[in-house]
């Protein structure tokens, strides 16, 4: 990448765009809602079953202006859902401010694993064994999203429920590939802990982005 545009990128005024897409929300606490996606490139957290890998190499994806990204996005939705990759990666506060300006909600998607930057109306943390969240983002996420893929999944649930704040919503989804038998455990281990909830990847059974 040029030097000027690194700067700008580090700076977060400029990001790694891979896609961007209207769709209905279809995970989590959110599920069902129609919403904009922005898809930031960029992630090292390197899980085996990442259903979105072509993200991965921030270096495939073009440095895009924040306001270009912004005067597109308020066209769609008032829900903005910024996903990646891994978006905390990137500063998000030169993002989420334009968007805040515009009168948006704001999601995120993260891992949690880079420092907590931008301003969330909802942030949606599913925490991975290799590269574990910050402090900080236990304390402010809304929703705490497991994926189950197998049965050390749910001993890792339990110590990520015991670090997030007491509002957090919490939820297992399965694993995409593993779903027929992971389900059926998710099934049973909610109705045994009602605390948590089910999610499922609703979009992939709707056939839609
Ligand atoms: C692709 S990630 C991008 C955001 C961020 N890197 C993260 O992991 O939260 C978006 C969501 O999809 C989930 N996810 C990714 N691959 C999945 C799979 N194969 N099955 C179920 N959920 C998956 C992630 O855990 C995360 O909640
Ligand atoms: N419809 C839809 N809902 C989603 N929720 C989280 C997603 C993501 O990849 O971050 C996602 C996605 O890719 N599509
Ligand atoms: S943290 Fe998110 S984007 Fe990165 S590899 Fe894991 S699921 Fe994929
Ligand atoms: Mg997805």
């Amino acid at each position: 990448m040029k030097n000027e545009l690194k700067i700008l990128v580090d700076k977060g005024e400029m990001l790694p765009l891979m896609e961007e897409f209207y769709t209905i929300q279809g995970e989590g606490y959110h599920k069902g809602t129609a919403a904009y996606f922005i898809r930031i490139g960029g992630c090292d957290v390197g899980c085996h079953w990442c259903d979105v890998k072509e993200s991965w190499n921030a270096n495939l994806h073009p440095p895009t202006e924040v306001s270009k990204i912004v005067e597109n996005a308020k066209k769609y939705s008032d829900t903005i859902v910024i996903t990646g990759g891994e978006p905390l990666m990137w500063d998000m506060m030169p993002i989420t401010s334009l968007l805040k300006k515009e009168g948006l909600q704001i999601h995120i998607e993260t891992s949690g694993a880079y420092k907590l930057t931008g301003i969330w109306d909802w942030i949606c943390l599913s925490p991975k064994k290799m590269k574990l969240p910050t402090k900080d983002v236990y304390l402010k996420a809304n929703e705490l999203k497991v994926i189950v893929y197998n049965k050390d999944d749910f001993r890792f649930a339990e110590e990520q429920a015991a670090q997030v704040n007491n509002n957090c919503i919490l939820y297992m989804q399965p694993e995409w590939s593993k779903r027929d038998k992971v389900i059926p455990e998710i099934v049973d281990y909610v109705m045994k802990n009602p605390k948590w909830k089910v999610s499922l990847q609703t979009h992939k059974y709707l056939n839609i982005p």
